[in-house]
């Protein structure tokens, strides 16, 4: 049909419906940051049938926060419906995303992290030990290896899921395969994605197992409730409730895990960042050679610049892109955006806005000295867990697990990177950015 004429420029590829999709997938991100240098600020690419508006400037982002013509909800249901089973209906997807939401949200609030600080310290400790004193290990290996399993205990609860050594490496292995190909399975037929597919199935039946046997045993009082139990008192269809388990699975994984990654790498790659952090963790924890120390919240308050990289990391490797649908047509600049768009803001591209982040590509921690972190608020102009109404509910939570795991790495090891720091891999639009092939890190006891 004719477009009103005020749409914004339209990249459509020279296939029709398949549109840009090929040169869009081959590496998404670049190719948002080269169609804005082409086409302006507010622009649409044309892929696989579906129309996706980028705004890339201050207005556009603005609306895309605040607009009661958009809607998250709708732009996540064909990801969710594909990524998980084939089909909830829409009512009571609608219904149970706004009640698991607001679960989660309520159960690993800010205000609720202490509950999980001591547990969490004591997993991290436990499955450190599995690293022996001293190795040489692909370092986004060893932060899986010793984050996976106790993050995942203290959301589901100890021992639900598969977390010893062997049944682990399955698990691992059918999560890799899920969360690689999560954001093309969430636009392709099932057709194209076998071995996802596979991964994804044996996923399923493995929350199947964790739902029935969570079923069976005697509920707890509210507060020693897992994340899980609260998940499966809330949900509405029990059917649903592996699939909600595996996204919760994922939505607290995928994420963290490179962001622990990034942390790691740009403080062993920044000497004078990496001795700075040893003389904070020296003063709070004194010199090496205590065993298993505990690390209490308030700890973590005193070593703020790893805090700071922490979030600068985040800054730097954020998601490619989030996503609400145009209900209503929406007027951004001189644009009318048709409803029915996918309207899209890069994170990662938002944080290389100098107006915010002068000298944007350099890793400075400093720069979060500003940032009113005693009042929880972000730096201006960051977004990396989205804004608002729909922001990560988890972000406090995985703030703290990665500050916890890299205090505890660098009081017990001295950290070598034997290669340098990877770029990111050009192929993700969807969650954190993962690292284009491996790093190799050399443990060893700390003197
Ligand atoms: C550094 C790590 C993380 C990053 C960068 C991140 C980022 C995000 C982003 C960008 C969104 C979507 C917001 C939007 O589209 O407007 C989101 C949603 C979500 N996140 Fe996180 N997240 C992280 C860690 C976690 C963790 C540890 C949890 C565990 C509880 C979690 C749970 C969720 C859930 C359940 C949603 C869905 C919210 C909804 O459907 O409304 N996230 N996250």
């Amino acid at each position: 049909q004719p477009r009103n004429r005020n749409s914004p420029p339209c990249i459509s590829g020279w296939i029709p419906w398949f549109g840009a999709a090929f040169q869009f997938g081959k590496a998404p991100l670049e190719f948002i940051e080269q169609a804005r240098v082409k086409y302006g600020p507010v622009f649409t690419v044309f892929a696989l049938g579906n129309r996706f508006t980028f705004v890339t400037e201050e207005e556009g982002i603005e609306a895309f926060f605040t607009s009661k013509d958009l809607d998250f909800e709708q732009a996540v249901q064909p990801t969710i419906q594909r990524t998980i089973k084939a089909s909830i209906p829409a009512d009571i997807f609608y219904r149970n995303h706004t009640r698991l939401y607001l679960t989660i949200k309520g159960k690993v609030s800010l205000s609720r992290l202490y509950l999980f600080a001591g547990t969490l310290c004591k997993e991290l400790h436990e499955h450190m030990d599995h690293l022996g004193t001293s190795g040489t290990e692909n370092l986004s290996d060893l932060i899986r290896s010793v984050m996976y399993p106790a993050t995942i205990n203290i959301l589901f609860g100890k021992g639900v899921c598969p977390t010893n050594k062997s049944d682990m490496k399955e698990f691992e292995g059918h999560f890799q395969k899920y969360d690689e190909d999560f954001e093309y399975a969430s636009q392709m037929p099932a057709y194209f994605m076998s071995n996802w597919s596979k991964s994804k199935k044996w996923l399923l039946k493995m929350f199947e197992n964790v739902v029935s046997d969570a079923e069976r045993v005697s509920r707890p009082e509210s507060d020693s409730k897992t994340v899980l139990q609260h998940l499966l008192d809330n949900v509405h269809g029990k059917h649903l409730a592996p699939n909600y388990a595996l996204l919760l699975l994922w939505a607290s994984q995928a994420n963290a895990m490179p962001v622990a990654f990034w942390t790691l790498a740009f403080i062993l790659s920044h000497p004078s960042i990496y001795k700075n952090i040893m003389e904070d963790i020296v003063s709070v924890f004194g010199k090496a050679g205590k065993e298993n120390i505990e690390v209490s919240e308030d700890d973590l308050k005193k070593l703020l610049l790893i805090k700071w990289c922490i979030l600068e990391a985040i800054r730097l490797r954020s998601p490619g892109a989030i996503t609400k649908k145009v209900v209503n047509p929406l007027k951004i600049q001189t644009f009318t955006i048709p409803a029915g768009d996918m309207l899209m803001v890069s994170p990662y591209w938002a944080h290389r806005n100098t107006k915010y982040f002068p000298d944007p590509e350099t890793f400075k921690p400093d720069r979060w000295k500003e940032a009113n972190l005693e009042k929880n608020a972000f730096l201006d102009g960051f977004m990396a867990f989205g804004r608002g109404k729909h922001q990560c509910p988890g972000r406090w939570l995985a703030v703290m697990e990665v500050h916890m795991l890299v205090v505890l790495l660098l009081y017990k090891y001295e950290l070598i990177l034997l290669d340098p720091v990877p770029k990111e891999s050009p192929l993700h639009l969807v969650g954190t950015q993962q690292p284009m092939g491996a790093c190799r890190v050399q443990y060893k006891p700390r003197q």
